[in-house]
């Protein structure tokens, strides 16, 4: 069988100073978009059939260019994302194909530099009967529910929290079911989200630091010395 690999790309990023749409702006000569879209390569390479990427819309022609000569034989399939994140990932589910894919990866541009091992763990705990599938990191904040008036109401069991990241990996029945369904689920930050909102189980696996989403201006400066370590090594 074989896996199909969304990327939402669409976003402006607007923490990042809005310059430019978040997943074209560079670190070490290439595009966020192009380190994303290498890494699912790396892992899935034999396995891949196709990347469905969410652009913003006008953008499309673009990213083609910029991508076509790194899809390998992978199908390349351009669309025009959404207002929100999960806007962007249901039109490019749109373009999955419907036969012959057992694992669906959602995977950010944002998350450029996650580990080839990250996504295989993805990908094989779904092959293993998982059908949602998150790469996980232990929180080091203590984290803190508070109110509309910034008051802390309460405070969450650390050693019961983790931060997810991407790729989250899907059975494709079930990534199509929680879409359907997302349309009325207002605040989804992530695919995982709306299929616990099916009461469907989802599966932690251990996830990476290098895995974390380009955000905010200093993030390039970790990115480009992530880069550089694997350069030289
Ligand atoms: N309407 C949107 C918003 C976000 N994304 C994508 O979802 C991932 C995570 O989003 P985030 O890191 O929040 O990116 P931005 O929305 O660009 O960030 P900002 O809020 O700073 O503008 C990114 O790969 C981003 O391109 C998307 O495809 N469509
Ligand atoms: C999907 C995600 O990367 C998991 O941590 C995250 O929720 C995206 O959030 P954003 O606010 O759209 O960056």
């Amino acid at each position: 069988m074989s896996t199909a690999a969304i990327i939402p790309a669409a976003g402006l990023g607007l923490r990042l100073g809005g310059e430019a749409p978040k997943a074209l702006r560079e670190v070490g000569g290439e595009s966020l978009l192009v380190h994303a879209l290498r890494g699912l390569r790396a892992a899935t390479a034999a396995d891949l059939v196709c990347f469905v990427v969410a652009v913003p819309p006008g953008s499309e022609h673009v990213v083609r260019t910029l991508l076509d000569p790194y899809a390998g034989d992978s199908a390349l399939h351009i669309v025009a994302g959404g207002a929100e994140r999960t806007d962007s990932v249901r039109h490019a589910l749109e373009l999955v194909p419907a036969e012959g894919i057992d694992c669906v990866l959602v995977h950010d541009a944002a998350r450029s530099f996650v580990p080839v091992a990250v996504i295989e763990r993805v990908v094989d705990a779904v092959r293993a009967g998982a059908p949602a599938v998150v790469p996980a990191i232990p929180v080091t904040d203590t984290v803190k529910r508070v109110d509309a008036r910034g008051q802390v109401v309460d405070t969450p069991d650390r050693s019961t929290l983790v931060a997810v990241q991407t790729p989250q990996g899907f059975e494709p029945g079930l990534l199509r079911r929680a879409h359907a369904c997302g349309g009325a689920v207002t605040g989804a930050t992530d695919d995982a989200m709306l299929c616990e909102r099916l009461g469907v189980t989802v599966q932690t696996v251990e996830g990476s630091e290098d895995a974390f989403k380009v955000t905010r201006p200093r993030d390039l400066l970790l990115a480009e010395w992530i880069l550089a370590e694997r350069r030289s090594s």
